[in-house]
């Protein structure tokens, strides 16, 4: 049982998670098809025109929810018993030891029951920081521990996955969040949506529990700002980097039967003027790879799976010849009906990433009569279909909102003819797949026969690619731009060996390093990302941060606060791992290495975006990151990266002399598993895969 997940379950209906914005100067101080085509090329061959070869706190101060009863002793960080510093490994409630601290010397941090209210004026003793509710430290001992987002934290996964708890030995009381959600049983997206029973309108949710008030936990009354509407901010864009032509000579490949010929301007795709003048609004001049190849695929209205690095343009690639078909088939252009019946659903794990595609969707279907609309959870759901019923050819949504809103009767399901899965490994691992199962078999989906069905990914596990056969036609196209699962070229990639109890000060250090440019701090737990930006709120560095147990209005307000450069530092949990585009990231930091490859290769592609240049660096604990060192050392040599001795000689001891950095392991499906799959699966029970990916219970907030 992970740590994320008891403290997802855990049920306190008033106070929020609030993380601040720290702020200098704030403070004083697929089994399918047997024979393929491939098209190996790169795409300067195809450039060239020449050889496509054949075969080939505001201040304030971070969430005292989290770590309402720690504190620091010492001025240091309490590093815990056996399990160690922050590894958490047995579980949120936490030994006595760790709990009902308060900051001995330190201090000046708030009770960590204040109300956002009241929080906002409040001071710390030393360290001035204002505005919070919550804080660390001082948090009543028999406070129900730890407290959930509200009504959309409820049910377990798959279910009722556990009733109560009783605090370890102190009194403190754990709820189940389950509550109503899990008698009805169900599955969630996790710290999401409760997806319920069968039948019509048996997704009960948030919006019902939450916004007809018949369950558990307070509504949920967000309302995300509206999007911007002048033009300019809405092709706001940021300079390709100096590696975008380097693109060009990226290997691509592409099996299965009759793939369509590769596009090598925009102006083969020919779409239609306003698409070309969007294009153009949007700064895009030259196609990048996957979209070179996937934008005919799905024109010529093949099913696909298409896996390219990070930050390589994979949302073009679908949004456009999407839209191009659109306006050449002629939709019924947008009008007010109760229910609405999109032509195009797009899913994605996060609700950050949602967001960002729909503005994407936007951007390019400025001037058309296409009408995108986004739903995801943590907002008010009432207000999401108030901008549905106003009009919906693409909705753009996080699988439980989405369930929400089809079992609403909102969302009718009979016109869909594109259904995209944007990070699809991740939509469909055990967290999500029971999810995008129902999703497929709601009534009025149109079968995979009648649907084109698109996947996107920088990464695509095996195991995943079986099971995606479910949902794609058998004879759809898999492009693999690259290594499949390999990591942007364009981030320099260095693996320091630093133990637990070192890390802070390294990452201070290196921080410090760094100065104002912006970095990304991956860490493991959601405690621990309040935990550590509060630390550096301590020494002084502008820092906010983002994970689940934050409230959706204060996870935009970090996001934004980073995105503007106001606080230049990101404290995050993998809940930011996947999609997110900032610009000018220049920096990624692993404080804690991912428990999978994938996700490190999806973290560190924060960076290094679009042919800018970026730098990652990681802490490898030799306690508990070991067998991560076969894995990494491929990763950082197909990366042709530099591979540190000491983690080549970790991955061959754990791996033994069979190992070789550069020899293909199974670590990546390296190509469309059609070729390799001889009938052998490693499903679950479940049907879902257990190898790869992320364990939910360990798992973040994915909505
Ligand atoms: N052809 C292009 N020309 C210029 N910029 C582009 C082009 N295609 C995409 N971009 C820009 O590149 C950035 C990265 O694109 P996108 O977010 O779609 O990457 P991605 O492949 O989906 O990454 P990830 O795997 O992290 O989700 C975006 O800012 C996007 O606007």
């Amino acid at each position: 049982m992970g740590d994320e997940d008891w403290e997802a379950e855990i049920i306190k209906p008033h106070v929020s998670s609030y993380v601040p914005v720290f702020e200098k100067d704030r403070y004083s101080s697929g089994a399918n098809g047997d024979t393929f085509n491939r098209t190996l090329a790169s795409s300067s061959e195809m450039g060239d025109g020449s050889s496509r070869r054949d075969h080939f706190m505001r201040s304030g101060f971070a969430s005292g929810r989290s770590l309402g009863n720690r504190g620091f002793s010492n001025n240091k960080f309490e590093e815990g018993d056996s399990s160690g510093f922050w590894r958490e490994s047995s579980n949120d409630c936490e030994d006595n030891q760790t709990r009902n601290r308060g900051f001995s010397k330190r201090g000046g941090y708030q009770d960590g029951n204040d109300s956002e209210a009241s929080g906002s004026s409040r001071r710390g003793g030393r360290g001035s920081f204002r505005g919070c509710r919550g804080g660390f430290g001082l948090g009543s001992p028999n406070s129900n521990y730890e407290q959930d987002e509200g009504t959309q934290r409820s049910g377990g996964i798959f279910g009722s996955r556990r009733s109560a708890l009783s605090g370890a030995d102190n009194g403190d009381t754990f709820q189940s969040r389950s509550g109503s959600g899990s008698g009805r049983g169900g599955y969630k997206g996790l710290n999401e949506e409760v997806i319920t029973g069968s039948g019509k309108n048996s997704w009960k949710s948030e919006a019902e529990g939450g916004e007809s008030g018949d369950t558990q936990g307070p509504k949920v009354t967000y309302i995300p700002p509206p999007p911007p509407e002048d033009e300019d901010s809405i092709f706001a864009h940021y300079q390709t980097g100096i590696n975008f032509d380097k693109y060009d000579t990226i290997l691509v490949e592409v099996s299965g039967h009759d793939p369509p010929p590769a596009i090598l301007t925009f102006e083969e795709a020919n779409l239609c003027q306003t698409l070309n003048n969007n294009i153009a609004k949007a700064g895009y001049t030259k196609l990048t790879p996957v979209q070179k190849y996937s934008i005919p695929i799905i024109q010529g209205g093949r099913d696909l799976m298409a896996c390219a690095q990070t930050g390589s343009g994979k949302t073009a690639a679908f949004l456009l010849p999407i839209l191009a078909h659109m306006m050449r088939d002629g939709i019924t252009a947008s009008r007010f009906k109760e229910l609405q019946e999109p032509e195009c659903i797009i899913v994605a794990p996060t609700r950050e990433l949602i967001n960002q595609i729909y503005l994407e969707a936007r951007k390019f279907s400025f001037g058309t009569c296409v009408r995108a609309v986004v739903t995801y959870g943590g907002t008010q759901l009432g207000h999401s279909i108030r901008q549905i019923v106003q009009g919906c050819n693409i909705l753009c949504a996080t699988p439980g909102r989405l369930m929400d809103i089809i079992g609403k009767e909102k969302i009718g399901l009979k016109q869909v003819k594109y259904l995209v899965l944007d990070e699809a490994d991740r939509m469909l691992d055990m967290g999500f797949g029971p999810e995008m199962k129902k999703l497929i078999s709601c009534p009025g989906m149109p079968s995979k026969e009648q649907r084109q069905t698109l996947m996107f990914s920088a990464t695509f596990p095996e195991e995943i690619q079986r099971l995606a056969g479910e949902f794609l036609k058998s004879n759809y196209l898999f492009v693999a731009v690259g290594q499949v699962g390999g990591a942007c070229r364009d981030v320099q990639q260095t693996i320091l060996q630093v133990g637990q109890y070192s890390k802070r000060e390294k990452l201070v250090e290196i921080l410090r390093n760094i100065g104002d440019e912006r970095t990304m701090v991956f860490v493991e737990t959601k405690k621990k990302a309040d935990f550590i930006a509060t630390f550096l709120c301590q020494e002084k560095i502008s820092t906010t941060s983002i994970h689940g147990d934050r409230e959706q209005r204060e996870r935009e307000q970090a996001l934004g606060d980073f995105r503007c450069g106001k606080c230049p530092v990101l404290v995050a949990t993998s809940v930011a791992a996947r999609g997110l585009d900032i610009e000018n990231v220049q920096h990624v930091i692993n404080f804690d290495l991912p428990s999978t490859i994938d996700e490190y290769v999806h973290r560190i592609g924060r960076t290094g975006r679009c042919g800018n240049t970026g730098r990652a660096i990681s802490f490898f604990d030799l306690e508990s990151d070991s067998h991560l060192a076969q894995p990494l050392v491929k990763v950082l040599s197909d990366a042709q990266q530099d591979v540190p001795a000491w983690l080549e000689e970790i991955a061959f001891s754990t791996y033994g002399p069979g190992f070789s950095g550069n020899a293909r392991g199974n670590v990546f499906a390296s190509v469309d598993t059609r070729k390799n799959y001889h009938g052998k699966s490693s499903l679950n029970t479940a049907g879902f895969s257990s190898s790869q990916a992320p364990n939910p219970v360990d798992d973040e907030s994915w909505d």
